[in-house]
């Protein structure tokens, strides 16, 4: 293989085992995901989000007491203190929600300081619990001057995070879909934001900075903020006629459509198939005749055109949508879920720790003389 080669298959490490994990499995035969040996597609049908989180910050599945102390402990961490009122309430009503969570996240944590690493499973039972406030706190007064209290007697995190949101109690079939949706994004091994707080939990800094980390780098559209991309994409179009020949169009452009493709499934992600499914019994219950068949139009054309498939933040997005989310509220809604992802693997980190440091390839000019500056033409 030539060098040049050997390059391009290295870029952005596709393919190369950066460390060990026992959290998760992920594309294993080019699909499949487990949280823990468990499958995915049994998680997201029989267990609640905070069961996953569980699972995943703890090890095992909870017993039924287990769990009903860990919900009741969740809700008790829902508070946040004055302070961190105060700093959201400076942040602009145009901040994106994302800058929001990397702020409030890193405000917490100078009120709340890791002190030692002995109480990393309280500081993300507490960031768990806390997330889905610092999001609508700052959400409603920015951008409507009101201020909502972040304690709501929802008893689950996928009832509180959208209560807290739309600011009236959800309709249940909200409420499981967006559970549902809370235990797909959980975990997803070694992507791109887990990856970031690894990197950082490697140098032995604390846990907010770890989960900083993980905010910014999920950020971007190329990753988590793909779900807000994918409903600009879907609203564009009103039509599923209009919305093939866009997409066609777009791809004759060379452009990018978000929600689409994937750095390790090359068949299907085995979570769209799921949050599909629930946008399409929301389209059905709200009376859309819109959105769902412009997704699916979307969805043939990306697949006649490059054989390229959802990932889970295409369909997310209307259902989302159709659950009344605004958009730019769905990638923060991701951190709500991540954060168990990335406590688990911020922990099992510094269980067996190592800094991360790897090599550079070198391409830059061989070794020159230096010119002193009055010499540089
Ligand atoms: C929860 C999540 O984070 S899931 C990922 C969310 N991100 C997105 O949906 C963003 C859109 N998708 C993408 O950009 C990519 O598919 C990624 C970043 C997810 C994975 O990309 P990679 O593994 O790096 O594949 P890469 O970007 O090299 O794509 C391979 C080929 O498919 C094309 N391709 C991949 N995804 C897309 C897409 N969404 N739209 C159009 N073309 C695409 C690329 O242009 C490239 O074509 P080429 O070989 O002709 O240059
Ligand atoms: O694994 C990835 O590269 C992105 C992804 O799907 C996720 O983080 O859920």
């Amino acid at each position: 293989m030539s060098e040049k080669k050997q390059v391009t298959n290295q870029a952005g490490l596709r393919g190369v085992n950066a460390g060990r994990t026992a959290i998760c499995t992920c594309g294993v035969e080019g699909m499949g995901l487990n949280y823990r040996g468990y499958d995915i597609i049994e998680l997201a049908g029989k267990s609640t989000f905070e069961e996953v989180a569980y699972l995943l910050l703890k090890g095992e599945l909870p017993t039924r007491s287990q769990l009903n102390a860990y919900v009741k402990r969740l809700r008790g961490l829902r508070e946040l203190p004055g302070a961190l009122k105060e700093v959201l309430e400076r942040i602009p009503g145009t901040a994106h929600p994302m800058d929001v969570m990397r702020t409030g996240c890193s405000m917490l944590g100078t009120l709340e300081p890791e002190a030692g690493f002995d109480r990393q499973q309280d500081i993300a039972d507490r960031l768990l619990a806390a997330f889905p406030g610092i999001m609508a706190y700052w959400y409603h007064y920015a951008r409507h001057g009101r201020r909502v209290d972040t304690v709501t007697d929802e008893p689950t995190l996928a009832g509180h995070a959208l209560h807290l949101i739309l600011g009236r109690t959800p309709k249940p079939l909200h409420r499981d879909a967006m559970d549902v949706s809370l235990v797909l994004y959980a975990e997803h091994e070694f992507n791109a934001s887990t990856f970031a707080v690894r990197v950082a939990t490697a140098t032995l800094s604390d846990f907010y900075s770890a989960i900083t980390a993980g905010i910014g780098t999920l950020r971007g559209p190329l990753h988590g903020g793909a779900n807000e991309a994918a409903m600009a994409l879907i609203e564009r179009f009103t039509s599923p006629e209009e919305a093939a020949e866009g997409v066609k169009a777009m791809l004759a452009r060379k452009e990018k459509i978000m929600g689409f493709g994937h750095a390790v499934y090359s068949i299907s992600d085995p979570r769209n198939v799921v949050i599909k499914q629930w946008s399409k019994r929301l389209a059905e219950d709200t009376g859309d005749r819109t959105l769902f068949p412009v997704s699916e139009a979307i969805e043939k054309t990306m697949w006649d055109a490059k054989r390229l498939f959802p990932n889970l933040d295409f369909y997310s997005a209307s259902t989302y949508h159709f659950m009344g989310v605004p958009t730019d509220l769905f990638t923060p809604l991701f951190v709500c879920s991540r954060i168990t992802g990335w406590a688990a693997h911020l922990m099992e980190q510094r269980a067996d720790n190592r800094l991360i440091r790897p090599n550079a390839e070198y391409i830059g000019p061989s070794q020159r003389a230096y010119v002193p500056i009055e010499q540089r033409g």
